[in-house]
């Protein structure tokens, strides 16, 4: 399958279990995968026969920035939702990533994937 992926998007989101991590949004990094049959917009070379990932990108920035959840893995979910009820695609695999959290590891991550 054809994937569509944006790597490092920058996001902010209200997102943490504990107090101190809800009093101010948080910077958050998405890495997405969205499997899709891009043979249409291969042959057309026009961007109305694809998925804009601008398109994609703008809507998880807005999608994250309204949400407040304490688990990566509530905003992972919410965000694949969204994507889905946006776009006619198969399969969605959506990293998010918290960075500088844990004093002994660079990031943490949950990656979820999910077929309509
Ligand atoms: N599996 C998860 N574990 C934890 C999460 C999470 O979102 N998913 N979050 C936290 C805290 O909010 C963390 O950012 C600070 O310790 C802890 N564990």
């Amino acid at each position: 399958m054809d994937k569509i992926i944006i790597s490092g998007l920058q996001v902010e989101s209200l997102i943490g279990v504990y107090e101190w991590e809800r009093e101010a949004p948080t910077s958050l990094l998405l890495d997405v995968e969205i499997s899709t049959d891009l043979q249409r917009a291969a042959d057309s070379d026009n961007v109305a026969d694809t998925i804009d990932y601008a398109a994609v990108a703008e809507l998880l920035m807005v999608t994250a920035k309204q949400a407040s959840f304490e688990l990566l893995e509530a905003l992972a979910s919410k965000l694949i939702d969204t994507l889905f009820s946006h776009f006619p695609v198969q399969q969605i695999s959506m990293t998010v990533i918290k960075p500088g959290i844990l004093p002994t590891a660079r990031q943490v991550a949950v990656m979820l994937t999910r077929s309509r």
